[in-house]
């Protein structure tokens, strides 16, 4: 997966996509949003929807956020959300103009949500209520991680889900869609379809986003200093994202 490119910082926003039309596909904690203790506790900057909003006219719609979170998450935080938008990690999407594609994402079964709770009350970690599943936390408790990562995974495997793993968090979701498979999904319809796809994210979910984009003809950032990834450029830090998108 390593890709030496991914140390470089990339070219420009408005040259990058080397005179294709560009798209642009976003993550959102850790690469929008700063990481804080708790998935409630983050603090998006002023404006931030309206920021998201003038960056994709500049590229005439071709501008899609693509998160872990739930779509109602995410306007929980931000307020109304204009721009495209993949929640739930690929299995809700919603395009700008309001029309959904796929399913939508499903809930987990009460009886996982139940193993998944009384784990945390009785390991203190946090638990996530999402409209696609539940994660458990450990970023205030680090020493619980590898007990909370094997439980889910067994409690997955024995429910037939799917167990993911991101920053300090291990999430109960179904099977079947990635950000890879909402870039794709994407960019079969205007406005996307035929332009160059960025990917910026910073988490290993975000893989499946860069390997996508590479696949189409474009190219992932990786935010952070992860050494293992797919990606063929890099920026330091969530302020750096705004600064390159020139949303800051
Ligand atoms: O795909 P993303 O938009 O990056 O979402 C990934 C997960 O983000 C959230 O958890 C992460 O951010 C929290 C707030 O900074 C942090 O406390 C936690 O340790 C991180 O894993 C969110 O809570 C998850 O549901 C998302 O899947």
């Amino acid at each position: 997966m390593h890709s030496t490119l991914a140390q470089s910082a990339p070219p420009a926003l408005t040259s990058i996509a080397k005179g294709k039309e560009l798209a642009l596909f976003l993550d959102f904690d850790g690469t929008l949003v700063e990481i804080a203790d708790g998935p409630d506790e983050i603090a998006p900057i002023a404006g931030l929807a309206d920021r998201l909003a003038r960056l994709a006219d500049r590229f005439d719609g071709r501008c899609a956020l693509v998160s872990g979170r739930g779509i109602d998450n995410i306007e929980h935080h931000l307020g109304t959300v204009s721009i495209a938008i993949a929640g739930s990690h690929g299995s809700d999407i919603r395009f700008a103009s309001g029309k959904g594609m796929g399913q939508g994402a499903r809930s987990l079964p009460s009886e996982i949500e139940a193993e998944l709770r009384a784990f945390s009350h009785e390991h203190g970690v946090e638990y996530e209520h999402k409209s696609h599943g539940g994660a458990l936390h450990y970023r205030r408790n680090p020493e619980m991680g590898e007990r909370a990562v094997t439980f889910a995974k067994e409690l997955a495997a024995k429910h037939g889900w799917k167990a993911q793993g991101g920053k300090c968090v291990i999430e109960i979701l179904e099977k079947g869609s990635d950000k890879g498979s909402a870039v794709r999904s994407f960019m079969k319809d205007a406005p996307f379809a035929g332009s160059c796809p960025i990917f910026i994210g910073d988490d290993l979910t975000d893989e499946a986003g860069f390997a996508a984009c590479q696949e189409l003809g474009g190219v992932g950032i990786l935010v952070g200093k992860r050494a293992d990834t797919c990606a063929g450029y890099r920026l330091a830090d969530v302020s750096s994202v705004h600064n390159w998108l020139e949303i800051e």
